[in-house]
């Protein structure tokens, strides 16, 4: 567990000592009682030192200075990261991830990716998950470790197509979140959810063409999506962005509201946009566009209702005569 200290009844204690007199981690999951046999180490060289399984979460700017932390590990260790995020192109490849954490480890890699939102998950709410990962033995072992009757768990080998699903969700969580923003209904942010998947299958094909359509169908594929664009930090956070009318930065906004956790969305959304414009993607994929210019080019939030014509279904229409489309507009759609 990563160190940290907190207010605990009114002294200042460390974060991971509460937990291990307690089994409640009261910054991230307050509420919870874990079982008696999760202990918290913030010792990274001994907390790995003996795993034969590492579960990566934890948010994805923190990955490569955690590895390089981490001394030995067992020769027959494997990975499974639950990490939504970490994109980046590496000679003209979008590299995953997953694939940071293969290259820095020299293991077996997989993911797990879904509609799980955590604190549902720790209540035991019935939910379902993917796990991508190639090597069979290590699908059937990881399923057996994972799947249980409140989170279950259907095994796939494409990795990519599960993690990309996992990061670019959180994308269009955050156009869900400026739909609320804006007070729109159930309709418009179905319409969004529909227009998202679509955009999601276009990018993850544009540089995965083998990736499997049944992948979007899966947990990692549409149920992430809804529950994400429903009931995530990111959909919160963009609904306030829009409320605050300009006045909050991103980073004022996840300190405000999430309590020391941190946002996805918007590092995907940055992350994802130069590899969008180097393959000249950016027409193709309206709504991550649209997402992208409100949250970091001052656009109308109002522009995600106003996507451009020629869309996979026309549902939308031009944005209103006289609009640049660009000049920062907070509230809906101006009259006339
Ligand atoms: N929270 C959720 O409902 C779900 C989250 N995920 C994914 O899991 C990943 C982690 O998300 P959360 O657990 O929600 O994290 P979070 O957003 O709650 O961030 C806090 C976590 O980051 C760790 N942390 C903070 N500073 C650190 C540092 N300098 N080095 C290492 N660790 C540090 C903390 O120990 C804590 O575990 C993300 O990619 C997220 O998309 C996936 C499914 C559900
Ligand atoms: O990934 C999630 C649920 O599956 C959580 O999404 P948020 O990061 O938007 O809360």
């Amino acid at each position: 567990m990563f160190e940290e200290e907190i207010q605990h009844k009114g002294v200042k204690r460390k974060l991971s000592e509460v937990f291990n007199e307690t089994k409640e981690n009261v910054k991230y999951l307050p509420g919870v009682t874990l079982p008696e046999h999760v202990t918290a180490e913030t010792d990274l060289k001994k907390a790995v030192m003996y795993a034969d399984v590492l579960i990566w979460v934890l948010p994805h700017q923190f990955v490569a200075r955690t590895v390089q932390n981490m001394g030995k590990i067992k020769e027959t260790c494997v990975s499974v990261s639950l990490i939504k995020g970490g994109l980046e192109l590496e000679g003209g490849k979008l590299g995953l991830c997953s694939d940071l954490l293969r290259k820095l480890l020299n293991h077996e890699v997989g993911v797990l990716m879904g509609a799980n939102v955590a604190n549902e998950v720790a209540a035991g709410e019935f939910c379902e998950a993917t796990l991508g990962i190639k090597d069979k033995k290590y699908q059937a072992l990881l399923c057996k470790l994972f799947d249980c009757r409140t989170f279950r768990v259907t095994a796939t080998d494409d990795i990519p197509g599960v993690e990309l699903c996992g990061a670019l969700k959180n994308v269009v969580a955050l156009g869900a979140g400026f739909c609320d923003g804006l007070e729109y209904g159930g309709n418009t942010k179905a319409a969004l959810i529909r227009i998202g998947l679509q955009e999601m299958k276009t990018f993850i094909r544009y540089f995965y063409p083998e990736v499997k359509d049944s992948t979007f169908l899966e947990s990692c594929g549409v149920a992430d999506l809804i529950t994400t664009c429903f009931g995530g930090r990111n959909r919160k956070c963009a609904e306030a962005f829009v409320k605050a009318k300009g006045a909050k930065s991103w980073a004022q906004i996840e300190k405000e509201l999430l309590g020391g956790q941190k946002l996805q969305g918007t590092l995907t959304a940055l992350e994802i946009w130069p590899v969008m414009q180097k393959h000249n993607l950016c027409e193709k994929l309206p709504l991550l566009t649209t997402v992208y210019q409100i949250a970091f080019e001052d656009r109308a939030p109002w522009s995600i209702v106003k996507l451009p014509s020629g869309m996979p279904s026309s549902a939308f229409h031009k944005e209103p005569k006289g609009s640049t489309g660009i000049s920062f507009f907070f509230g809906r759609e101006p009259k006339g």
